[in-house]
């Protein structure tokens, strides 16, 4: 479902951050773990087709990105990811129905209000369509981002950062929901967090593989152990190599 092999990516300007070579166990969901700065997000917008490989080669879905271009690349992300952003990206003009509409009509397709409605029921949002997202709660305002993420049945769900500003009870039943949401639905969750409380929550799990990304800090070397368990599997790496 996810693999990269010499994966490469540099700023203009600056140095290269490489990714250890890596291939999700399949059915396992990924969380990506990192000091700042080490490459997380750089690595969600490679995975996203956001960002164009530079070097090597990269695999989501069946599909290799690498060498695609723009246009495909943008069809492709928006018939196979969704995404729940950091900062929820909901349109402030738009209510809860047309925000989970919009992905849709921006890719011509019908706007699916049956969709939306079996989402926001399962979501806990019942009642809430014809709001605009400042009338919302902060959780009520993230299940709708990831309501939207799911309306086009996405093969790999992305979130960046999704306990960012919440306090302990809220980010559990965030991340709880995700993992539901990841089991209805049937896709692979790709998690980006530096949060302890999703580590620890997640750790419990055997389904989920941690890639663990140190921040680099000037060596040039490259090191990865990949620390094996009978039912969890957990790659750190020390250094990005430049
Ligand atoms: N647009 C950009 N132009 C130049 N350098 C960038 C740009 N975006 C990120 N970087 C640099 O690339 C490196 C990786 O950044 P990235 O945002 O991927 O890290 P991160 O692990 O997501 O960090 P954080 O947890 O702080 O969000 C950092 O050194 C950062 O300064």
């Amino acid at each position: 479902m996810l693999a990269w092999r010499g994966l490469r990516y540099a700023y203009p300007r600056s140095a290269a951050i490489a990714y250890p070579d890596f291939s999700l166990r399949p059915g396992h969901h990924l969380l990506l773990r990192g000091a700042s700065g080490a490459g997380k997000s750089t690595l969600l917008a490679l995975l996203s087709g956001l960002l164009r490989v530079q070097a090597g080669e990269l695999h989501v879905a069946g599909t290799a990105l690498h060498g695609m271009p723009a246009r495909a690349l943008d069809a492709w992300r928006g018939a196979t990811l969704g995404v729940v952003p950091q900062r929820l990206h909901l349109s402030e003009a738009l209510t809860v129905a047309e925000n989970l509409a919009l992905p849709a009509l921006a890719a011509g397709q019908p706007a699916l209000p049956e969709r939306a409605r079996t989402l926001l029921d399962a979501l806990d949002l019942s009642g809430l369509a014809q709001r605009r997202p400042h009338q919302l709660s902060v959780g009520q305002a993230q299940r709708v981002a990831l309501a939207r993420a799911l309306m086009r049945k996405p093969q790999i769900l992305l979130a960046d950062e999704p306990s960012a500003s919440l306090d302990d009870e809220h980010a559990l039943h965030m991340l709880a929901l995700l993992l539901d949401a990841a089991e209805r639905e049937r896709c692979t969750l790709v998690i980006a967090s530096h949060d302890a409380r999703v580590t620890e929550a997640l750790s419990v799990r055997d389904d989920v593989s941690e890639l663990v990304l140190a921040a680099p800090d000037g060596s040039a070397q490259a090191v990865e152990n990949t620390r094996h368990s009978s039912d969890r599997t957990t790659y750190w790496v020390d250094e990005a190599s430049q």
